[in-house]
């Protein structure tokens, strides 16, 4: 079980990158596998998550060469092209991977089965599984297709009216690609912006996508998709946990190029910001139909807030981190409406409170969030991960503001979405060290 030893207390200087954005890898390679032709991605996420999904993709007879483990080339099938997987697709940890791709399998003329690890079998199905059904679509699954495994019958869809009941990304994904199968428009209404990579990068493909605000349509392309040249945007998900390190590290200040900044993505950014945290946009730019941008940012005084509504879909992996910040803050910082972290690799409700806890924090849970009162001194500690690379992170991210040393133990999952992640920081100065 890997470690990461943290001293605290060693401002962060100077200028990183972050890896590629996970939600955009995992859509360029399941895109460009129903693509005609040959599509290139650059700067691909190399992360347990995104492996997962072109290991998938590849038991369903796509070919995908590795130029760099950064760097894929993926040769399209065309729409109908995917062929019948000879063995259980292994989904790994990966939510994204499991929900998109029922949704793209359900309307396919074979048969598939699709497992992960047992994180992945604890996790609600039942949001992808229903509204399948309701197009058509035979899906298996533990509890009535709550729970994976999941075993999905050739399918003919047809289209449907859905209103969304959680903002979820992952759910109007799945659902976005189940129309590409059916008969008819699919239309899906969603309660707040969730991300929208799937569909600005659909539409850049030429299948039949359209955006009247929080409404999407969906239906079968009259044509076959184009082939991606995309280099992916750095996630501005891994981006946080340095925004929020510097934020909190006396004397701080970097700047984290080439970061993916989508309105549907900066919900944290903007928290800070609200807290007091001063960042600068730098370089704004266009990239693979992606706005992309530099983030300077420095050591401040911050202030406790309340964030919870629409804003909270758009930060909703940096919510433990957020915690992690508002334990420095002055005064109080509510978060509500975020039950969704319940049902994330994690409780995260409740692992990001009993680990804060472990250093002093003075956090409560509620059912939908969290309650922080600071200026904390964090005390230094052991603490764990619980399988969580979020909570690893955002842990480590705590350490580093604390009083002693920590020791953070399932250090191993920081590569599900930001390999790299401990030299990043031992790069802009923080002091740690990882022990395998
Ligand atoms: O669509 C995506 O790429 C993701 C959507 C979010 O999940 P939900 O759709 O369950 O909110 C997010 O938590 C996950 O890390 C990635
Ligand atoms: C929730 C996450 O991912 P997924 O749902 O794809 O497992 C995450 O990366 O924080």
């Amino acid at each position: 079980m890997t470690q990461i030893h943290i001293h605290g207390g060693h401002r962060l200087t100077g200028r990183c990158h972050v890896p590629g954005d996970k939600s955009i890898s995992h859509r360029a390679v399941m895109f460009a596998s129903i693509a005609e032709g040959v599509s290139k991605i650059s700067n691909f996420l190399d992360g347990g998550d995104c492996r997962s999904t072109v290991a998938v993709m590849r038991g369903l007879g796509v070919q995908i060469d590795e130029v760099a483990p950064t760097e894929l080339v993926v040769h399209g099938r065309g729409l109908d092209g995917l062929q019948e997987p000879e063995d259980v697709l292994d989904c790994g940890n990966s939510g994204t991977t499991i929900r998109l791709l029922t949704g793209l399998l359900a309307g396919q003329p074979f048969s598939s089965f699709l497992n992960g690890t047992a994180q992945i079998r604890r996790r609600p199905m039942d949001r992808i599984v229903q509204p399948l059904r309701r197009m058509g679509a035979t899906i298996m699954g533990r509890q009535d297709g709550r729970y994976a495994p999941l075993g999905i019958a050739p399918g003919r869809l047809r289209a449907f009216e859905y209103d969304m009941p959680v903002a979820s990304a992952q759910v109007k994904s799945c659902l976005l690609l189940a129309g590409l199968y059916a008969q008819g428009l699919t239309v899906i209404r969603q309660p707040g912006p969730a991300r929208d990579h799937t569909e600005r990068m659909l539409q850049a493909m030429g299948a039949p996508i359209a955006v009247y605000g929080n409404t999407v349509h969906s239906e079968r392309p009259s044509s076959p998709l184009q082939p991606l040249e995309l280099t992916v945007p750095g996630d501005i998900s891994s981006a946080a946990f340095l925004l929020a390190a510097a934020s909190i590290v006396p004397d701080s200040r970097i700047t984290i190029t080439g970061v993916g900044v989508n309105p549907t993505r900066t919900g944290f950014v903007e928290a800070l910001q609200e807290m007091g945290v001063r960042i600068e946009f730098q370089n704004p730019r266009e990239q693979s139909g992606e706005p992309v941008a530099d983030l300077e940012v420095q050591y401040g005084e911050l202030r406790g807030a309340t964030f919870g509504g629409q804003q909270i879909v758009t930060m909703i992996d940096e919510l433990p981190t957020l915690a992690v910040v508002a334990t420095q803050a002055h005064g109080r910082t509510v978060v509500k409406d975020a039950g969704e972290l319940r049902v994330k690799e994690t409780d995260r409700i409740a692992t990001t409170v009993s680990e804060l806890r472990k250093m002093g924090a003075r956090i409560e849970p509620t059912p939908d969030g969290f309650i922080i009162d600071g200026p904390t001194r964090l005390m230094g500690g052991t603490v764990e991960s619980h399988g969580d690379h979020r909570l690893a992170m955002a842990m480590t991210v705590a350490a580093l503001a604390a009083q002693g040393p920590t020791t953070v133990y399932g250090a191993e999952v920081t590569a599900d979405s930001f390999p790299g992640f401990e030299a990043t920081l031992q790069a802009l100065g923080a002091a740690l060290e990882v022990k395998p």
